[in-house]
């Protein structure tokens, strides 16, 4: 749905719980969506397709339980993300983003991209939204032919594996790309993102702005929350 005074969809901002203590991760959610929060990040990794490990679907129960009416946005930095399909449906996942460089290293294979969409079928069967998210290599245009099909398209604005990483400012034209395609679907930017990189990513299309550090690591979150939104909304508007 559409913001009301532009024809870009809503802002939505998503705190990457990565950055939190996990030990306390159902308080630390609450306070998020507390100062403002639209949607909470919930970044995934395997220790193959990213050298870094993370949190799995027992995780997202546990959350969803504590938070029944968040919106859980998976990121799945996964190696073989239909893997998990059932079970992150079971516990509650909202959005199931996947990346496309696990099923496809070249943009013009037809059965490569009968594999993505046989993906994009099977999370949407299983009740889930659907995301395809794109390393910084990864040409925007390999995932236009998606669009359809997508609730969003993720542009990761730092090479995948941790958080508390410099943004990629020559990365983020991707979200120009991906806006002109398709002036509906979630852009959202992940990776390095605070109010001083955010008007790059906002002014060519984001409107679904993960961050973690800089939310997190601040002892005002509601005030960058705000100032993020704030960038969306303004650039929206200018559109
Ligand atoms: O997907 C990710 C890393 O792979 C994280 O979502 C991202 O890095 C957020 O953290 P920060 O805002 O600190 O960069
Ligand atoms: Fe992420």
């Amino acid at each position: 749905m559409g913001s009301a005074m532009t024809d870009r969809p809503a802002c939505k901002i998503s705190p990457s719980i990565l950055s939190s203590d996990f030990a306390r991760l159902a308080e630390e959610s609450q306070r998020m969506l507390a100062c403002g929060a639209d949607w909470l990040h919930v970044d995934v990794m395997d220790g193959h397709f990213v050298p870094n490990l993370t949190l799995g679907a027992p995780i997202v129960k546990s959350l969803r339980k504590n938070l029944p009416d968040a919106f859980l946005d998976c990121h799945l930095m996964v190696s073989n993300p239909k893997q998990w399909v059932p079970d992150f449906a079971k516990a509650g996942a909202s959005l199931y983003s996947f990346h496309l460089e696990c099923l496809m290293d070249d943009g013009s294979s037809e059965d490569q991209a009968k594999e993505v969409d046989s993906l994009i079928d099977l999370i949407k069967e299983s009740g889930m939204k659907v995301g395809i998210a794109i390393k910084p290599k990864t040409p925007a245009e390999w995932v236009l032919r998606f669009l359809p099909k997508l609730d969003m398209v993720l542009v990761l604005t730092v090479e995948p594996g941790f958080g508390g990483q410099k943004f990629m400012q020559d990365v983020v034209g991707k979200c120009a790309v991906v806006r002109a395609a398709s002036k509906d679907v979630d852009i959202q930017v992940d990776g390095g993102l605070s109010p001083s990189t955010i008007d790059a990513a906002a002014a060519v299309g984001a409107n679904v702005i993960v961050a973690g550090s800089a939310i997190f690591g601040s002892d005002k979150p509601q005030d960058v929350i705000g100032a993020l939104r704030k960038s969306v909304e303004d650039h929206a508007a200018k559109q």
